[in-house]
């Protein structure tokens, strides 16, 4: 997948929380949003997703796979990448082909964590390789698998969120503070998750907090992008 910024700009009221930013994402490569409190990291990941409008500029999506879509659709044809070209997504389809995992997305808690996974599975797969039994014993919670979720504490929530978003068979996966709660058992589990199934897929991890982006190789500082101020 590849998701393209092109003079992607957000205000709310008339603050600019970001503009001008041009920026590809590439499935097979991990990125983190950096940048202190307030300063626009989760507004930037929620229009990445398709989740918010833009205030100026466009997303665009593309999906293919790693090399289809690094090797760029415009440039090469498909005899030449050997496949088929990468297909362009209107942005109100994005949302199939991307997971996120974020403090202000709420699980349904009247659930148990086993209703609640093969209620997600009807409308987003997980992974064909992965059953729903491998991910409850991947995650450490068969024995709460029966309890409902608002019972569960709030590293035990954030493991399910994750999981949500890791396991959804999609190539995008977008994580906003992805280690609120956990404690170092559970740092440790998302960092396999990421080394087990982050492989091929384009991983965009919005943070201050080092650790949680310690794999990203690309690092974009959302400061970079905020409009000059001048005053009369
Ligand atoms: N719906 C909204 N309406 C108005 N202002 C908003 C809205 N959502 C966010 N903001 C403002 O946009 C700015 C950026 O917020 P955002 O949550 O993206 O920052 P952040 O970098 O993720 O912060 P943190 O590190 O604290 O999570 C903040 O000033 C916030 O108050």
């Amino acid at each position: 997948m590849k998701i393209s910024l092109i003079n992607a700009g957000k205000r709310f009221n008339r603050d600019w929380i970001f503009r001008k930013i041009n920026q590809e994402f590439i499935s097979g490569f991990a990125y983190a949003i950096t940048g202190p409190n307030g300063s626009g990291k989760s507004t930037l990941l929620q229009a990445i997703g398709g989740a918010i409008m833009m205030s100026e500029g466009k997303a665009l999506y593309a999906i293919g796979s790693p090399q289809q879509v690094r090797a760029g659709s415009q440039s090469l044809s498909s005899s030449q990448t050997g496949n088929k070209p990468t297909q362009e997504i209107e942005v109100d389809n994005a949302f199939k082909y991307i997971s996120i995992a974020a403090p202000y997305l709420e699980l349904i808690e009247e659930m148990t964590l086993m209703e609640m996974l093969e209620f997600h599975c009807q409308f987003k797969p997980f992974l064909s390789h992965v059953s729903i039994p491998d991910i409850i014993t991947i995650l450490g919670l068969k024995a709460a698998v029966n309890k409902q979720i608002r019972f569960y504490s709030s590293g035990m929530k954030q493991r399910v969120k994750l999981a949500q978003a890791i396991f959804s068979d999609v190539p995008c996966i977008l994580l906003d503070e992805p280690c609120t709660n956990l404690d170092a058992a559970g740092i440790e589990l998302y960092h396999q998750l990421i080394r087990d199934y982050g492989n091929n897929r384009l991983i965009i991890v919005s943070s201050n907090d080092p650790q949680e982006y310690s794999f990203c190789t690309e690092i974009i500082s959302i400061m970079d992008h905020k409009p000059i101020i001048v005053n009369r």
